[in-house]
């Protein structure tokens, strides 16, 4: 049973008995002097019974009150609990955004680290699948660009020489105004091959990329590698920054650097290399590994152009005695001499090469047998006069030669050389000091009336 009804029932109850006892003890006769007299309406009880009811009445308000006051602490405690379960449930809400938005924020960093790791990647595959310096300029400023896009940067490369260092690519703000050379002297990073940052005193820099009243700041990195200095990665701003790039993005510029570093100078190796493996040391002319490429792609070209190739064979004569005569020493030098002779009276695009000994190969694009023919009869003469005055002979030099033409004669690199041998030793054995040249008929080497065929040139024979 509910609370307020067993209360009220219990009034009640109170009621009725102390009424009853007060009816029974005739309480009411003494009460009722000082109120009315009721008695005439038969009503003697009625004042005690209604005060004891009031009194009931009471009790009961009492109750309720109390019980009113506790239900109130109960709910104010219930609200209570309620608010700090609202609060903390607020609380856990505002964790789980601070905690998704950290969590947003750090895929995003990874998004951009990984997506900046591919680019390095990528950078290195492409770097190493490059065959020419340009090539590699290339790459380094298109992914040097794709990793610090938000700045202002200038990229420049060095000559060949290592005496200048030239723009090779520049983007972000008043990219216009990077200096498209540096030298040496003017730039503290070639100099000391480490990078330089500086926010305040810019001015003072010898570089004319920093000297610029409006910049601020600047951040540079050398491109270097067993130091070579290969180029200078410039990055500068308006504002004044302690740090133009975060603490990680320098040291992947700075690896990125390297890498671009390291590719040049294997490509500069390579390129030594080569040029080792296919030049002669002693002359300086393309050995017969150089000539085997030189001519095979000459011949492929005159044969897609539709023109003539012509090839020289060349022997210095007699110099089996010069060495004897003069000592080996003597003989490098007039070998030398030779060299440099034919080189000097050659066209930009003719090939001379030393064959081996004695001997040299000279290719001459786009000329026939009888233009090549003037050519060696000329070159002979001019060997033979230059060499009887020139400190570095010790007598005359002559020379013989033997020409084949592709395609007329044959149309195989290996096929032309033999031809142009055998035209030589026909030479040789015409006398010395002279041309002949292959004809691809019956008598393979022509005689000395037809055209373009053997001839004895009329220079005097060396003794
Ligand atoms: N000094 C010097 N001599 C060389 C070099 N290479 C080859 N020779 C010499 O060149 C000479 C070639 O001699 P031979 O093949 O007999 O021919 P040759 O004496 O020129 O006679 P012909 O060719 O018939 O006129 C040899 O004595 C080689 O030692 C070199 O690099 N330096």
């Amino acid at each position: 049973m509910k609370k307020s009804v067993s209360d009220f029932l219990i009034a009640i109850g109170v009621f009725l008995v102390a009424n009853f006892v007060a009816v029974l003890s005739g309480f009411n006769e003494h009460w009722v002097l000082w109120t009315s007299d009721y008695s005439a309406v038969g009503l003697n009880e009625l004042p005690v019974a209604l005060a004891f009811l009031s009194l009931a009445l009471a009790w009961y308000a009492w109750r309720r009150l109390q019980d009113a006051n506790a239900s109130h602490q109960e709910l104010s405690k219930i609200v209570e609990q309620l608010s700090e379960q609202v609060e903390e449930r607020k609380l856990a809400v505002e964790q789980a955004q601070v905690l998704s938005e950290t969590k947003n924020e750090m895929l995003e960093y990874e998004y951009l680290r990984s997506k900046k790791l591919q680019q390095v990647r990528m950078m290195s595959d492409a770097l190493a699948a490059a065959s020419t310096l340009d090539e590699l300029q290339e790459i380094s400023v298109k992914y040097l660009k794709n990793l610090i896009p938000d700045h202002t940067v200038a990229v420049l490369f060095a000559n060949k020489a290592f005496e200048n260092w030239a723009l090779a690519g520049a983007w972000g703000e008043h990219k216009d105004k990077v200096y498209p050379n540096v030298k040496l002297e003017e730039c503290q990073v070639l100099q000391q091959g480490r990078p330089y940052i500086d926010s305040s005193n810019t001015q003072k820099m010898l570089c004319d990329n920093a000297n610029l009243t409006t910049i601020k700041s600047v951040a540079c990195y050398p491109i270097t590698c067993h130091e070579m200095q290969f180029g200078v990665l410039h990055i500068r701003s308006e504002r004044l920054t302690e740090s133009l790039l975060s603490k990680e993005d320098e040291q992947r510029i700075i690896a990125v650097c390297n890498t671009i570093g390291l590719h040049f100078n294997n490509a500069q190796l390579r390129t030594e290399l080569s040029m080792a493996s296919n030049r002669d040391e002693l002359t300086g002319l393309l050995n017969r590994r150089g000539l085997g490429n030189t001519l095979k792609r000459e011949v492929t070209t005159s044969g897609q152009q539709g023109y003539e190739v012509t090839v020289a064979m060349i022997d210095i004569d007699h110099f089996k005695s010069y060495n004897d005569s003069f000592g080996h020493q003597e003989g490098d030098k007039a070998l030398k001499f030779v060299a440099e002779t034919l080189a000097k009276n050659m066209r930009a695009r003719d090939v001379v090469a030393r064959y081996g000994g004695e001997e040299f190969i000279l290719v001459l694009p786009n000329t026939s047998k009888i233009i090549a023919y003037k050519k060696l009869k000329m070159l002979i003469a001019t060997v033979a006069k230059d060499s009887e005055i020139s400190p570095d002979c010790k007598r005359a030099i002559t020379l013989s030669a033997g020409i084949a033409t592709c395609p007329q004669d044959k149309n195989s690199e290996e096929a032309l050389i033999k031809s142009a041998d055998l035209a030589l030793y026909a030479a040789k054995k015409r006398g010395r000091n002279c041309v002949m040249a292959y004809k691809a008929a019956s008598t393979k080497v022509s005689a000395a009336k037809q055209p373009a065929a053997v001839s004895i040139i009329p220079t005097k024979q060396v003794k």
